[in-house]
């Protein structure tokens, strides 16, 4: 294990990751810093939750260079929130040493984000259509940067980001340090690699599962209309602390936050079609607690980092196993433990196989708790709430009204009835889903190239307007 400081990083970086509470480096940040700091090229692969962003964050805050007022480096990802996400991490880092990142997105006023760029951020972090946007508006220039960051560069290029890359590099000196890092490296990405790296080297932290083995996975068999009951039933079993919930499409996201609230759950949807200050308010509600359930598009699969999430539900099998891979490293995370939860139907627990073989994980079968079992752990919950509230004698302006209460009814009867109302009354609430037809299902193995076609059109929900363009009619017509 090798201290940030044994790494030779400068000590006012070092301060930072103090105050961040990192102690050691994470094995890709001790691999991939030292070798970054000598200028080469990277392609750096670690499971999810690993520490990526420090990865290629500190070799760039060593290299900026404050006396020069332009930008020197920039980080390309692939949807709005990971680009500020990037981007805060990034000043944290960089607190002690006088360099500011700016994230730039589609969505966000660009009037706003002219003004800023005219302030000349050192680093720039942003989605590829809003970047291309600014290159060719002139308001931002990269003719003097040094370093470039791809960060979840496989799912750009499924998201059909090729060209808009390609452009926005086209812009940026020969000579500079390019880093590409993801948690998966499918083949395609090589090509990529090849194209526009110098002589990368790969760093690869080499593990037996492509997943995080502080994720527990498991599977239920369940066919579409039961799948709504169930994942209450597993809600209310499983109390998580934080989960996020994935759906299949933008309707489904929808339709089942609407469902979990109107059954008493604190739950809020994200996709592409909300606009970005709402994104950013359910971000913001689920980041600081105010909401417990995320449901949302595999918007939120990539590079996600919100602390506490103990739980991931693939509501609807994700369709491939690069995005099972990434949307269940939502949980897990910097060395905690994390409970994944697939379910699927009857005819598609084949896939679940074929993402066992890929990721090379163990995916364990589960039989579904009974409504006895559910029933007893809301119980149990309303219990812990009343004992709590005993506890901290939140009670006092109610004492008359119990005594009265008690000289005539029994108290089991008093206090069963304090318990039915603390426990979720709605849980009865009839909901119905319109029924998702799942995608790929018993289709055979999609080939790279055919599946990074399909992918364009099917996945392109995600990021910079920009970049979107003509794909967005045929994406409406299928409801994505
Ligand atoms: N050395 C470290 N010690 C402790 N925590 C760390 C360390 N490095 C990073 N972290 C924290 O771990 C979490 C995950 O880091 P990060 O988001 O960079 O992971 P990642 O490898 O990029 O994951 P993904 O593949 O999902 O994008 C963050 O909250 C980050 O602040
Ligand atoms: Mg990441």
């Amino acid at each position: 294990m090798t201290t940030f400081h044994e790494m030779g990083i400068s000590e006012p970086i070092q301060r930072a990751i103090t105050d961040m509470g990192f102690e050691e480096a994470s094995p890709i940040q001790e691999k991939a810093i030292p070798m970054a700091l000598t200028g080469k090229d990277i392609i750096g692969q670690a499971q999810t939750g690993t520490g990526k962003t420090a990865a290629f964050a500190i070799p760039i805050l060593e290299k900026v260079d404050t006396s020069k007022k332009y930008v020197q480096a920039i980080a390309i990802a692939p949807t709005r929130e990971l680009a500020i996400q990037v981007s805060e991490e990034i000043n944290r880092l960089a607190k002690y040493v006088g360099i500011s990142s700016l994230p730039i997105y589609g969505g966000q006023s660009i009037d706003r984000q002219i003004k800023a760029l005219k302030k000349v951020p050192h680093i720039i972090t942003g989605t590829p259509g809003r970047l291309l946007d600014h290159i060719q508006r002139k308001t931002l220039k990269l003719d003097r940067i040094s370093v470039v960051v791809l960060d979840e560069a496989d799912e750009m290029l499924d998201m059909g980001f090729l060209e808009d890359i390609e452009r926005i590099l086209k812009e940026t000196p020969e000579e500079k340090q390019t880093l590409l890092f993801s948690a998966t490296m499918p083949k395609p990405i090589q090509n990529l690699a090849e194209r526009f790296m110098n002589d990368p080297e790969l760093v690869k932290i080499k593990a037996k599962e492509v997943t995080s083995p502080s994720v527990k996975q498991i599977f239920y068999e369940v066919n579409e209309r039961d799948k709504f009951e169930v994942l209450c039933r597993l809600l209310d079993v499983d109390n998580p602390e934080l989960a996020v919930i994935f759906g299949r499409t933008k309707r489904r996201v929808d339709e089942l936050s609407d469902a979990l609230n109107k059954r008493g759950y604190l739950a809020d949807g994200l996709h592409g079609d909300l606009n970005q200050r709402q994104r950013d308010v359910v971000m913001n509600k689920f980041r600081e607690g105010n909401i417990d359930i995320l449901v949302a598009t595999d918007v939120a699969a990539r590079g996600i980092d919100v602390s506490g999430v103990t739980h991931v539900y693939n509501f609807d099998i994700p369709q491939d196993p690069e995005s099972y891979v990434h949307r269940i490293g939502r949980t897990g995370r910097a060395g905690k433990t994390g409970l994944a939860i697939t379910f699927a139907t009857p005819r598609e627990t084949g896939q679940i196989h074929s993402i066992e073989k890929a990721s090379k994980g163990k995916i364990q079968r589960k039989s579904i708790p009974t409504v006895a079992e559910a029933r007893e752990s809301i119980q149990r919950a309303a219990t812990e709430k009343m004992i709590q509230l005993v506890e901290k004698e939140e009670y006092k302006q109610f004492k008359q009204a119990a005594s009265e209460l008690l000289e005539q009814y029994d108290s089991i009867a008093l206090v069963s009835i304090a318990l039915k109302l603390l426990s979720k009354e709605q849980r009865d609430v009839p909901v119905q889903l319109t029924s998702e037809t799942p995608r790929y299902a018993n289709k055979p193995k999609i080939k790279a190239q055919e599946k990074t076609r399909r992918n364009y059109k099917g996945n392109r929900e995600f990021a910079g307007k920009g970049a979107i363009g003509k794909q967005r009619s045929s994406r409406k017509k299928k409801g994505l």
